[in-house]
């Protein structure tokens, strides 16, 4: 049984449709999220401390909104800036920029305690590497996370979606979903199949399920 390591039960909703029927369970685990520029030394950092918790195969999923005229903010901290400004406040900051276009990106860290056929060597990088170790399509072995004596392999898949930042509109969804449109539509107006054939978690998810299904 594979873990899905989230407080946020909304993603967990989006990932049951990749994954095979009752081969996925949440995990209410609040591992520590490290600050990093990007979202895959938290997810590798988290993955390894989510598969030591749980002692089973683990996926941790970390995600943020990315606004481009605010040079990638909140990014990393978008959990943070949810729970403090509010995505209202988003709103009207991002209203006041020329360039108000943004991306979701969602980065998946898979740790089952053993290496990976097709990260034969993972060698000690150190976290801040861990970004470049995921490669061009976010796939790589995670680096490690620079404390452990035995580093734990992690494996990472990106998913990213473009779209731009609007006044609130629709009901579905969670976080930013309603101030997130993409092609005419927020996330919270679409339902979850339509947000997850689009979203970045969808992408994540799709190829992590392809390489899960066949490894
Ligand atoms: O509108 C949204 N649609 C999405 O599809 C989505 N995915 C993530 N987020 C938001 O990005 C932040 C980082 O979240 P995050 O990855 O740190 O997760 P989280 O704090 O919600 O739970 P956990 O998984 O860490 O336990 C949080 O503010 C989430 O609400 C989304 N917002």
């Amino acid at each position: 049984m594979l873990r899905y390591v989230t407080t946020n039960p909304g993603k967990v909703r989006e990932a049951e449709r990749y994954l095979p029927d009752g081969s996925v369970e949440r995990l209410d685990f609040d591992y520590t999220e490290i600050q990093a520029d990007g979202l895959g030394p938290i997810a590798a950092r988290g993955a390894r401390e989510a598969y030591r918790h749980a002692d089973a195969p683990v996926l941790v999923d970390d995600a943020g909104l990315f606004v481009e005229g605010l040079d990638g903010f909140p990014g990393p901290y978008s959990s943070y800036v949810e729970d403090t400004l509010g995505i209202e406040r988003v709103h009207e900051i991002a209203a006041d920029l020329d360039d108000r276009r943004a991306a979701f990106r969602c980065v998946l860290g898979y740790c089952d305690g053993e290496g990976f056929a097709a990260s034969p060597d993972p060698v000690d990088r150190g976290d801040r590497d861990a970004a470049a170790a995921a490669g061009p399509d976010g796939e790589g072995d995670g680096g490690s996370d620079g404390t452990d004596a035995e580093p734990l392999p992690v494996k990472l898949f990106e998913g990213y979606v473009p779209g731009r930042i609007v006044a609130p509109r629709g009901d579905g969804g969670f976080g930013y979903d309603p101030i997130f449109e993409h092609d005419g539509e927020t996330f919270a107006e679409m339902d979850t199949d339509r947000k997850n054939a689009v979203s970045h978690r969808g992408r994540a998810l799709a190829k992590f399920a392809e390489w899960y299904a066949d490894r």
